[in-house]
């Protein structure tokens, strides 16, 4: 059978009224539920109303075209169901969006990184140039011993030197022979003589006088005279035989020395260098002090908080021979444990001398070994 010919249909001719938003909405609400669906129906018509004037003025008469009709009808009322459940906006153009944003901001940011860690280079380099020129440009500190309990100041030197007169006379060599040393450390011997022990980082010694008569007696004698006010219980001889005797930075800051003592070294033999370093963090400051026969230097307790000392070796070629020091301090008298199974005595009064345990502990500062 053939298929019946599609009518032409006319466009509405319904008047064409424009209402302001408003008053739409005011009409809609007085609609009743009938007419609603009505003006819907409506909407809808002239949506196909359109295509099928279009189909009809194109002369779509013939069957492929009335099917090729139903499928644009189909293909129309697909698209018209889905756009309905559309969400308002497109979602994959919100995060594509998002993601550009999140790249160019990334972008953004290694960019300021690199910015950032050039700077910090600059900076380095900066602080590196001050370093020398401090170091090359500082004048040489005037020659003020840090003494006290605090801590010395960046302008103050760790040690005093003293005049030689009064030592001239004393002998390295005759040192040497009346001294019985009781340390031997890479390069350099050690006699230790004192009312109390002395322990540092990497040695101790036991309390041994300093006997009557004997050569160092003398020296000591001649220090409390020439030098009333510095007090001292313990001498240390350091023997010095080789370019290689030398004794590598170290501090004299234990604790068995009396804090605002004075640590006062004579030096007697061939001339030696003895550096000071200031070690606190970030400050760069360093003194060489050369030691003839007879000098001495003395330095504070407190000084060593803030500064180390050594006598580095020497060359082959620059070795003049024997040097021996005598480092005098002032050594605290040390504090005796109580035995360990000793029941407790329920004395509060008990002496000071009693009171500390014995403790083990890991040194980690420098030595003088
Ligand atoms: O020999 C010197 O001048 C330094 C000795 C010294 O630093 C020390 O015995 O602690
Ligand atoms: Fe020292």
């Amino acid at each position: 059978m053939a298929p019946a010919p599609i009518e032409e249909v006319q466009p509405s001719t319904k008047p064409v009224t424009s209402f302001s938003p408003k008053t739409c909405l005011e009409l809609v609400d007085q609609l009743t539920p009938d007419q609603i669906l009505r003006e819907a129906q409506y909407a809808l018509d002239s949506d196909l109303l359109a295509l099928l004037t279009r189909a009809t003025r194109s002369g779509a008469t013939s069957q492929p075209d009335s099917k090729r009709l139903s499928e644009e009808l189909k293909s129309h009322f697909k698209t018209m169901s889905e756009n309905a459940h559309k969400p308002t906006f497109n979602f994959e153009t919100l995060t594509s969006g998002i993601s550009r944003e999140i790249d160019q901001t990334t972008e953004r940011l290694h960019q300021a990184n690199s910015e950032m860690e050039k700077l910090q280079e600059q900076i380095g380099a900066a602080q590196q140039l001050l370093r020398e020129v401090t170091r090359t440009t500082s004048p040489p500190a005037s020659p003020t011993l840090s003494t006290g309990t605090t801590s010395s100041t960046p302008g103050t030197v760790p040690f005093e030197k003293l005049g030689a007169a009064e030592f001239v006379n004393f002998k390295a060599e005759d040192l040497d022979a009346s001294c019985t040393y009781d340390r031997t450390y890479r390069n350099r011997r050690v006699a230790f003589y004192g009312e109390f022990p002395y322990r540092y980082p990497g040695g101790h010694h036991k309390a041994r006088p300093i006997a009557e008569n004997s050569y160092l007696k003398g020296i000591a004698n001649e220090l409390s005279k020439s030098h009333p006010t510095l007090d001292f219980n313990s001498a240390m001889v350091t023997k010095y035989d080789s370019p290689d005797s030398s004794i590598p930075p170290h501090s004299d800051d234990e604790e068995c020395i009396v804090p605002d003592s004075s640590i006062v070294t004579l030096s007697l033999g061939a001339a030696r260098q003895v550096i000071f370093r200031r070690k606190l963090p970030g400050e760069y400051k360093r003194q060489v002090i050369t030691l003839e026969h007879g000098q001495v230097y003395v330095m504070s307790r407190a000084s060593q908080e803030d500064w180390d000392h050594s006598v580095p070796p020497v060359k082959r070629a620059d070795f003049q021979g024997l040097r021996l020091s005598v480092t005098f301090r002032l050594l605290r008298k040390p504090t005796i444990a109580p035995p360990v199974s000793a029941p407790p005595t329920g004395n509060s009064s008990t002496s000071k001398t009693t009171q500390a345990p014995i403790r083990k502990v890991l040194i980690l500062s420098d030595s003088k070994v």
